[in-house]
């Protein structure tokens, strides 16, 4: 009985509001292919997709006062404040109507990390981390074509190095805690996604012998 009470535990005990979520973070280098598999997973595992770089770039087609902040910010590679950030993800996750969310690109520094914990009280159920060769994401980043500002060879370099020297330590913690789950990412797009179902699979499997337990 140890392990399903951990199990309980670990799901349900995150709280936004008087909401119960469940959340996995996405992580992983810039073109590493985030985004992609999470339209799989939601696809397949009922998840809502919540992309922190989808979000401030919406924040900054919206006229925001914060827009040219968030602009100048992604030009230059660099992680805009995390008060910004998880508010966004707030309001998304508290309009969403769901209760599972694959939160994307987040948290990007020790700073996002420990304010979103801090703020929602939400401790992520596991990472998952996307590994793959700057070669091949610098590859993928300047044949993406989404008009994105940042997908040039120039802030390219400055996100990776923020990726290394800011991103890397919080994938770091959560495998201090045992709670990371890596991908080979350098895969074609069907094998990835094939690793990916193995996880998520388990996870359902989890869940469904706790509503069996708690019943
Ligand atoms: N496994 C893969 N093999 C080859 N190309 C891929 C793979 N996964 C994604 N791609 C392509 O690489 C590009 C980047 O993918 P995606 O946008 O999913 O990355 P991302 O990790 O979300 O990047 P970012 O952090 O910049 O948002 C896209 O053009 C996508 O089609
Ligand atoms: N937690 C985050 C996530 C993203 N950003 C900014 C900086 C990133 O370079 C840019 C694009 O994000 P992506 O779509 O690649 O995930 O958005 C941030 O400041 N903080
Ligand atoms: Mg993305």
């Amino acid at each position: 009985m140890g392990s399903a009470t951990e199990a309980t535990k670990d799901i349900s005990e995150n709280l936004l509001g008087h909401k119960k979520v469940t959340v996995v973070f996405v992580l992983g280098g810039p073109g590493s292919g985030k985004g992609t598999q999470c339209a799989n997973i939601v696809e397949h595992y009922g998840f809502t997709h919540l992309s922190a770089g989808d979000l401030l770039r919406a924040e900054i087609k919206s006229g925001s006062e914060n827009g040219t902040m968030i602009q100048n910010m992604i030009k230059e590679g660099k992680i805009v404040p995390s008060e910004v950030t998880i508010k966004l993800l707030q309001t998304a996750i508290l309009e969403s109507g769901n209760d599972k969310f694959l939160i994307d690109g987040f948290p990007r520094n020790e700073e996002n990390r420990a304010a979103f914990e801090r703020v929602t009280g939400i401790v992520p159920e596991f990472v998952l981390f996307f590994d793959c060769s700057e070669e091949e994401m610098e590859r993928r980043l300047l044949g993406r074509n989404q008009g994105r500002v940042d997908d040039n060879i120039e802030t390219i370099k400055k996100r990776f190095k923020v990726f290394v020297e800011s991103s890397l330590p919080v994938v770091e913690h959560y495998e201090s805690l045992g709670k990371v789950k890596r991908i080979d990412a350098a895969k074609p797009i069907p094998e990835v996604f094939e690793d990916i179902k193995v996880i998520f699979s388990s996870l359902a499997s989890k869940v469904m012998k706790l509503v069996i337990i708690s019943s």
